[in-house]
């Protein structure tokens, strides 16, 4: 069974079906590219996975459990985490304690501290860094780290709460190509280690092609295609949709990373 079973997702707003009987599943260990043009529903969908929006009608079936109906704090603690930025909140944090807060808040001891802050879960911490390839930035304030650094932290915070379903809300937006790149290359790297799923949504299909496993497609709500790179650059619908017909996607080399 896999981790992630959907099915039947629906959500209209007023008379507009921004998601129109969704179906797909993803298993652990897997990247699943969720695509789309501008209005597809890409959002709804991801909003309805990590609890921030109720569907109309369907299931979302997560490890065993229910998520329909379910508040996002209690989705999160069943291990589906999600990236969020930090550049507006804890920019004035060091990197490590981004991450020891983000341990903290795992274990809700936020409001219990008996040692000093500095202390708490810093191997932990340390760890995650070393993962993400942040450690020797560890003691440097978010604020001052370059974009694709900052997005490195905001990764192993997601990490802290050991997930077993990292949804990404276009994770590379704002990114200079090779950055990009890298940071893909690290998020596909941990999700082979430690065998979680990827969900997540992406308008760079050089990003998209190089790394996703699997990809669905959605249209107006509808989703009109699923399967792997090649399927997807073939498929006359998504052609269509994309373009009006003719080539949708052009194949570019993978960039070094
Ligand atoms: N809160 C809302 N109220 C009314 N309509 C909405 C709302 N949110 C989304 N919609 C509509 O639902 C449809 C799907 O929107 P959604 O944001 O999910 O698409 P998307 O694929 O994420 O688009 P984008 O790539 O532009 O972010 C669109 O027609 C949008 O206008």
């Amino acid at each position: 069974m896999s981790l992630l079973q959907v099915r039947n997702l629906k959500k209209s707003y007023g008379g507009v079906a921004a998601v129109a009987d969704v179906s797909f599943d993803l298993p652990a260990g897997q990247l699943l590219a969720l695509l789309g043009p501008n209005g597809a529903g890409k959002t709804t969908c991801f909003n309805m996975v990590n609890g921030q929006l109720r569907p109309d009608s369907g299931s979302i079936l997560f490890d065993g459990h229910e998520l329909v109906n379910m508040a996002p704090r209690n989705i999160w603690r069943l291990g589906v985490g999600r990236t969020f930025q930090i550049a507006e909140t804890f920019g004035s944090m060091t990197v490590v304690e981004n991450v020891q807060m983000a341990l903290l808040s795992r274990e809700k001891k936020i409001f219990h501290l008996w040692r000093p802050a500095a202390s708490h879960y810093r191997d932990e911490a340390m760890d995650l860094l070393s993962q993400v390839g942040m450690e020797a930035q560890a003691a440097r304030p978010c604020s001052v780290l370059a974009y694709g650094d900052v997005k490195r932290v905001e990764l192993a915070i997601a990490l802290a709460n050991r997930p077993k379903l990292l949804l990404m809300d276009e994770p590379t937006a704002g990114m200079a190509p090779q950055e990009r790149n890298a940071l893909m290359a690290l998020t596909k790297k941990l999700v082979v280690e430690r065998n979680i799923a990827v969900l997540f949504t992406e308008h760079s299909m050089d990003v998209v092609f190089a790394y996703a496993d699997r990809m669905i497609v959605l249209a107006r709500g509808k989703l009109i295609a699923e399967g792997d790179g090649e399927t997807i650059r073939n498929h006359p619908k998504v052609k269509e949709v994309y373009f009006g017909s003719g080539s949708t996607f052009t194949r570019k080399k993978k960039e070094a990373v």
